[in-house]
């Protein structure tokens, strides 16, 4: 059994009658969560799609909004932000922004588990400036520095 922590969640008009969102197996790290809309994405559109409740997550907490892979899979649906942040301070209705990356228009019907929640624990920066960074390895080295690719 793992830790829980506590969510408050609210239930807003056009939330009624749908399922909050649920750990579909015991060992899941995201809640699936439905649309509370129907929305149909053409090709290349975008959609902030509703979910018809509002939280308040414990301070030290993020809620992270990911793609689910089946549906990117198979059908090229995303999270453009992916992982979507919900801050600890936000009190308006979760959104789920979603990208339709597939050739053919995809059905979003009231109730479909369109995304996964995941309940994420923050540490907050406290920035320290300084006159020099010290030295290391990688220094200002990155984006492929270490190679990686087949070069045939
Ligand atoms: O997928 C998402 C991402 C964000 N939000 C809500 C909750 C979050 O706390 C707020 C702000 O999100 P973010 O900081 O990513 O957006 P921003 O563009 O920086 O807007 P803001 O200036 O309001 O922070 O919008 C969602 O409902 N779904
Ligand atoms: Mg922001």
């Amino acid at each position: 059994m793992t830790d829980t922590v506590g969510v408050a969640i609210l239930r807003l008009e056009h939330g009624e009658g749908l399922p909050l969102p649920v750990y579909a197996t015991d060992g899941a790290a995201g809640m699936d969560v439905c649309a509370a809309e129907d929305v149909d994405l053409a090709p290349g559109a975008r959609h902030a799609v509703a979910t018809g409740f509002a939280v308040a997550i414990p301070q030290g907490y993020e809620i992270q909004v990911r793609p689910r892979s089946g549906l990117a899979f198979k059908h090229g649906i995303s999270v453009p932000n992916a992982p979507g942040t919900i801050d600890s301070d936000y009190r308006g209705e979760l959104k789920v922004l979603l990208i339709n990356h597939g050739d053919e228009s995809f059905a979003i019907r009231r109730g479909d588990r369109v995304a996964q929640l995941v309940l994420a624990p923050v540490t907050r920066a406290a920035f320290a400036e300084v006159g020099d960074l010290d030295e290391t390895q990688r220094g200002a080295g990155g984006f492929g520095s270490t190679g990686g690719h087949a070069t045939l």
